[in-house]
């Protein structure tokens, strides 16, 4: 215990955060270096140790936003950086018994499994984890297992222990969803590691050979598991899902397990008291390892050159960072400006993005409702969980609430927006260059705005009522 304790004390700033969101540029590969494409990510101010501020720039629009984020790592960092700046200050509490999750989100091919894995020279956030573990292990009463499994369209697959069918997830005294029969492989060396992971990393790529494009899919768990001298903590690794932009390519599934973590970490991050782990099987799962008194770092992987889904990520991995405008954008005509607060523009909707009533809001009495090709199923007056929960499509798993109201893939962007507080002014109508168009936009937007508030505050008031009907 000494050596974790010692660790432990020495740890950044970064281990009192429970939750962690932090940006990693991939550098441009060499089929891409004759791109005439600007990279649209950049930094812009940020102290060591305090947050920072990435831009996101479309060159061709000229379209920008900004977010705070936790740190920045930018392309010429190495995933060894992030992992002494961000990882290795919360191994020592996992002795101690404290949950730590570490997620690599973003879309495919922005260096999720790069960062997670690493090459044989340079090893990921993965090796480095479990070398570090041991390491600290060393000389203690401590045993140290992983298992490995990837979570599919809501079901559970073991990657070490191949079975016939999906390991069940069931519910254990303390309400924690525990994956029933999920193997434990004890580890002892590097070389005993090795040889489970690639295992599961063989038996990963079989099972996705030509299901297509399963791996872009599917969200891949490696937990560590220490227990030292009867204290058990764990150390979730996890390769999310390629979250590509949801108005260009619609995957329901992963849409609404991505959007339900999205949500959970944003709450967290908010110190909220409701957190909506029952809206996927990947948050039920992790309900343990999020929340309490759990660590978590979200790595948000950015391909630069991919401006709509950069920002994606960063805003499905950053919704608590605020928005501010950029000193040097400038305020574009197509742009909705809401919500003026001691000079920061807190929220900037432009024309792509901007949620009309009608695709957020369907009301109906009909169980079915299709809209845009997308079936949708009303939520029943109680909210299924469990198991179940991760069966339904998009329209159920984001919509957690008693009223029948569905809402679809494409309609989360309204609430992938930071929440806008009642009596937002008007900032268009201070603008004494503003046209009338910019005038219209803006009374549509505000037209907009409350019925988005008023309808979180009902989805707020109904998941928890369901809530405090599940609790008696
Ligand atoms: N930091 C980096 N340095 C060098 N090459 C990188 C880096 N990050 C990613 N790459 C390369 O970029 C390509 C895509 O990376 P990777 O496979 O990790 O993406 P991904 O986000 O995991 O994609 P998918 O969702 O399809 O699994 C790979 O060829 C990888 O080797």
């Amino acid at each position: 215990m000494a050596s974790a304790a010692a660790a432990g004390a020495a740890a950044s700033s970064s281990s009192s955060q429970p939750v962690r969101v932090v940006v990693r540029l991939r550098p441009f590969l060499p089929s891409e270096t004759g791109s005439a494409a600007a990279p649209c990510v950049s930094l812009i101010g940020g102290h060591p140790g305090s947050e920072v501020t990435v831009h996101l720039k479309e060159q061709r629009t000229s379209r920008s936003e900004c977010y705070k984020l936790d740190a920045f790592f930018g392309h010429d960092d190495r995933v060894r950086d992030i992992f002494d700046k961000e990882v290795s200050a919360i191994i020592p509490g996992v002795f101690e018994g404290v949950n730590a999750t570490v997620f690599a989100c973003g879309a495919t091919g922005s260096g999720k499994t790069y960062t997670m894995q690493g090459t044989e020279d340079l090893p990921g956030i993965i090796p480095l984890a479990v070398s570090t573990v041991l390491k600290l292990g060393t000389g203690m009463l401590c045993s140290v297992e992983i298992s490995y499994y990837e979570v599919y369209m809501g079901r559970c697959y073991d990657l070490l222990e191949p079975k016939d069918k999906e390991i069940m997830a069931l519910d254990d005294r303390d309400g924690n969803l525990q994956l029933k029969g999920l193997a434990w492989v004890p580890v002892r060396s590097m070389e005993d590691f090795q040889e489970a992971y690639s295992k599961g990393e063989e038996r990963r790529n079989v099972a996705h050979t030509g299901l297509n494009d399963v791996s872009n899919r599917s969200h891949a768990v490696l937990s560590i598991r220490v227990n030292n001298d009867g204290v058990t903590g764990k150390l979730n690794l996890i390769d999310l899902a390629g979250n590509e932009d949801k108005t260009r390519i619609c995957n329901e599934r992963i849409g609404s397990s991505l959007f339900a973590l999205s949500n959970v970490i944003s709450a967290l991050k908010n110190n909220e008291q409701w957190i909506p782990y029952r809206d996927s099987k990947l948050t039920r799962i992790l309900q343990d390892s999020l929340g309490g008194n759990s660590r978590a770092v979200v790595i948000a992987c950015l391909n630069r050159i991919e401006y709509h889904e950069s920002l994606y990520t960063v805003r499905l991995a950053g919704r608590s960072g605020r928005m501010k405008q950029p000193s040097s954008s400038r305020v574009s005509n197509r742009a909705r400006v809401m919500n003026h607060d001691d000079g920061n523009i807190r929220k900037v909707l432009f024309d792509s993005v901007v949620p009309t009533a009608k695709n957020i809001l369907r009301l109906s009495s009909q169980d079915e409702v299709k809209t845009r090709g997308i079936k949708k199923v009303i939520l029943p007056s109680s909210t299924p969980c469990k198991e179940e929960m991760s069966e339904l499509p998009l329209s159920k798993a984001c919509s957690p609430n008693s009223s029948g109201m569905v809402i679809d893939d494409l309609d989360c962007h309204a609430s992938l927006e930071p929440k806008t507080p009642m009596g937002a002014c008007n900032l268009v109508g201070t603008i004494s260059s503003a046209t009338p168009l910019d005038k219209l936009n803006a009374h549509e937007s505000n037209l907009m705005e409350s019925l988005v508030q008023k309808y979180l505050e009902f989805l707020n008031v109904a998941s928890k009522a369901t809530a405090s009907e599940r609790n008696w």
